[in-house]
C-alpha cells in the first residue's frame, strides 16, 4: 500500500485523514488499528518515509544554495538506536547533549566523528567519555567547562574539534521555556559582556583544542525566518573577531536547530523554506564583510521526526459535566507526552478506527495520572467516543517518548516505524517489572 504522508494534512483541522477502505487511519501505508491489535497501546508510531523525505528535502536545499554544509539531528527530539540509525543512512551527524545520548549513538553504530556533545554542565565523566570515544566536536558552552576540557585532554593524550556556543542576545519568538538565544539564558558565553572574545583567548592558550568555529541556537518551534536574520548576522561578526583577531582556525558556523512544525493551524512555511531562508540569511551576513560563507551546520529535532509522529491511545472512560466539560480518558497522558502541562502545547486527534467520522462536540482528552494537570488537549471537536476506540493524537514524534517519564509508575510505550505498509518495533513496550527493576528492597 503507498504511504501517504500525515504532514500533508494534519495542519487543517477539517481535512481528511489518510485511510484505507473500513475507514482506518493509515500511518506509513500501515492501518493504525492493526497496529494496535500487533502492538498495544500506548503506541507511538512513526511514519518512516515522512523522516527520510524531511531529511532529503533538508540536504537538498543545501545542495542547491551550493553552501557546504552539514546537517545533524538533534538527537533530544527522540533518541532510540534505531532512529540513530536512520539518522546515519541519511547521511546526517548527530547532536547528543549527554551521556545517555552518546552512548545510544554510539550504539547505533554512528562513528563518533561524526557526533557532536552539547550542554551547559557536561559531567567529567561525560566529557572524558566524549572525548576517549574520539568526538567529532564538543560545543563547549563555559569557562568552567574549558577548564575541565583542558585538563581531560590533557590526562588522555587527545585533541578535539571545539565550538564555542554564543549566546547571542537573539529573542525567538516561541515559549520562554525553549528560548534560549536570549542574553538572559543558561546557555553560552554571553556576547554583550565580552565573555565570546575571552572565551575565544583562553582556548587559544588550550593546545589540545582546536576551535573550529561558533555556534548559537536562539530556540525551539520557530517560524520566523527574522531571528535567524539577526542572529547570522551577529554570528558572522563573531565569526570574523575568532577568524582575524584571534587567529583561530575556524571553519565552521552552526546555527542550531528550531525550525517550527504545525501541529494545529499555525501558521507553518514548510520547513525546508524556512531553512532555505537560515541558508540566504548566512551567506547575505558573510556576503557583507567580502566572506565566503564557512561550512554551515544546522541541527533540527523536532521538524525531523515531530510532525511524523502520531501516539495512539485506547479510550477508557468518559465524563460528561453538563454544561461545564466532555472528558475523554485515555491509557496514556503526561507520562508519555507532558508538553501541554509543560509548555500548554495543542494537538489535534482523530479516532484511528473511524477516521471519517465528523466531529459530534468538543471532548477534552485527559490521561490516566493522579494529577488533574494530566491533560493532553483541552476542547478538541471530535466524534463521541465509545470506550475501546483508539485515540490518535497527532505530531507527537518529537520530545514525547524523548520527554516520557514514570510518574505514578506508569511504563514507558512501544515505539514503532512504519513505512510501505510494514511496521517494525523500534522500542519495547515497557513492562511493570521494568519500572521496578532498579529498586533495591529492604529485605
Ligand atoms: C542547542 C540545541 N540545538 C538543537 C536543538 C533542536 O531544536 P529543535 O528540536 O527545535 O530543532 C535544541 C533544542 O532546542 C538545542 O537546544
Ligand atoms: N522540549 C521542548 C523543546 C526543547 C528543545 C531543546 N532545547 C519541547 O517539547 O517543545
Amino acid at each position: 500500500m503507498k504511504s501517504e504522508h500525515l504532514l500533508d494534512v494534519r495542519p487543517r483541522v477539517d481535512a481528511p485523514f489518510p485511510r484505507d477502505e473500513a475507514g482506518h487511519l493509515l500511518i506509513g501505508g500501515v492501518s493504525a488499528v492493526d497496529l494496535v491489535a500487533q502492538f498495544g497501546t500506548p503506541l507511538i508510531a512513526y511514519d518512516e518515509g515522512l523522516i527520510r523525505d524531511t531529511i532529503r528535502a533538508f540536504h537538498r536545499v543545501f545542495q542547491e544554495e551550493g553552501v557546504p554544509y552539514q546537517i545533524s539531528y538533534a538527537s533530544k527530539a527522540f533518541c532510540t538506536v534505531a532512529m540513530c540509525q536512520l539518522a546515519h543512512e541519511e547521511d546526517l551527524g548527530i547532536d547528543v547533549v549527554s551521556g545517555g545520548e552518546l552512548y545510544t549513538a554510539l550504539a547505533a553504530g554512528v562513528p563518533a566523528s561524526k557526533l557532536h556533545m552539547h550542554g551547559n554542565n557536561k559531567t567529567p565523566e561525560e566529557l572524558q567519555y566524549a572525548v576517549a570515544s574520539g568526538i567529532g566536536a564538543v560545543i563547549v558552552d563555559n569557562f568552567d567547562e574549558i577548564d575541565l576540557l583542558a585538563d581531560i585532554l590533557q590526562e588522555a593524550g587527545r585533541t578535539v574539534d571545539v565550538l564555542v556556543r554564543v549566546a547571542p542576545g537573539v529573542e525567538a519568538h516561541t515559549h520562554d521555556y525553549i528560548s534560549t538565544g536570549q542574553q538572559d539564558s543558561k546557555f553560552g558565553f554571553d556576547l554583550a559582556s565580552h565573555q565570546v572574545a575571552e572565551a575565544f583567548s583562553r582556548l587559544k592558550e588550550v593546545e589540545r583544542a582546536r576551535v573550529i568555529g561558533v555556534h548559537a541556537h536562539i530556540g525551539s518551534q520557530i517560524f520566523d525566518v527574522e531571528g535567524f536574520r539577526l542572529l547570522a548576522h551577529r554570528m558572522a561578526s563573531v565569526y570574523e573577531d575568532g577568524l582575524r583577531r584571534f587567529g583561530l582556525p575556524f571553519s565552521v558556523l552552526n546555527l542550531g536547530g528550531g525550525f517550527g512544525i504545525p501541529y494545529t493551524d499555525e501558521d507553518a512555511p514548510p520547513v525546508a523554506d524556512l531553512v532555505r531562508g537560515v541558508i540566504r540569511a548566512a551567506k547575505a551576513a558573510f556576503a557583507d564583510r567580502g566572506m565566503d560563507v564557512p561550512v554551515l551546520w544546522i541541527e533540527p529535532g523536532r521538524s525531523i521526526v515531530g510532525p511524523a509522529g502520531v501516539t495512539l491511545y485506547r479510550v477508557g472512560s468518559r465524563k460528561v459535566i453538563p454544561g461545564v466539560r466532555n472528558y475523554v480518558a485515555i491509557d496514556g497522558g503526561m507520562t508519555d507526552n507532558p508538553r501541554l502541562a509543560l509548555y500548554g502545547a495543542k494537538y489535534h486527534a482523530c479516532y484511528a478506527n473511524r477516521a471519517a467520522d465528523r466531529p459530534d462536540r468538543p471532548w477534552s482528552v485527559a490521561g490516566k495520572c493522579c494529577e488533574s494537570g494530566d491533560m493532553l488537549i483541552w476542547d478538541l471537536p471530535l466524534p463521541d467516543p465509545e470506550p475501546g476506540d483508539i485515540l490518535a493524537v497527532l505530531a507527537t514524534g518529537a520530545y514525547t517518548y524523548a520527554m516520557a517519564s514514570h510518574y505514578n509508575r506508569i511504563p514507558k510505550p512501544a515505539v514503532v516505524f512504519c513505512r510501505d505498509g510494514e511496521a517494525r518495533l523500534v522500542a519495547r513496550r515497557e513492562t511493570w517489572a521494568d519500572v521496578a527493576r532498579l529498586d533495591v528492597p529492604l529485605r
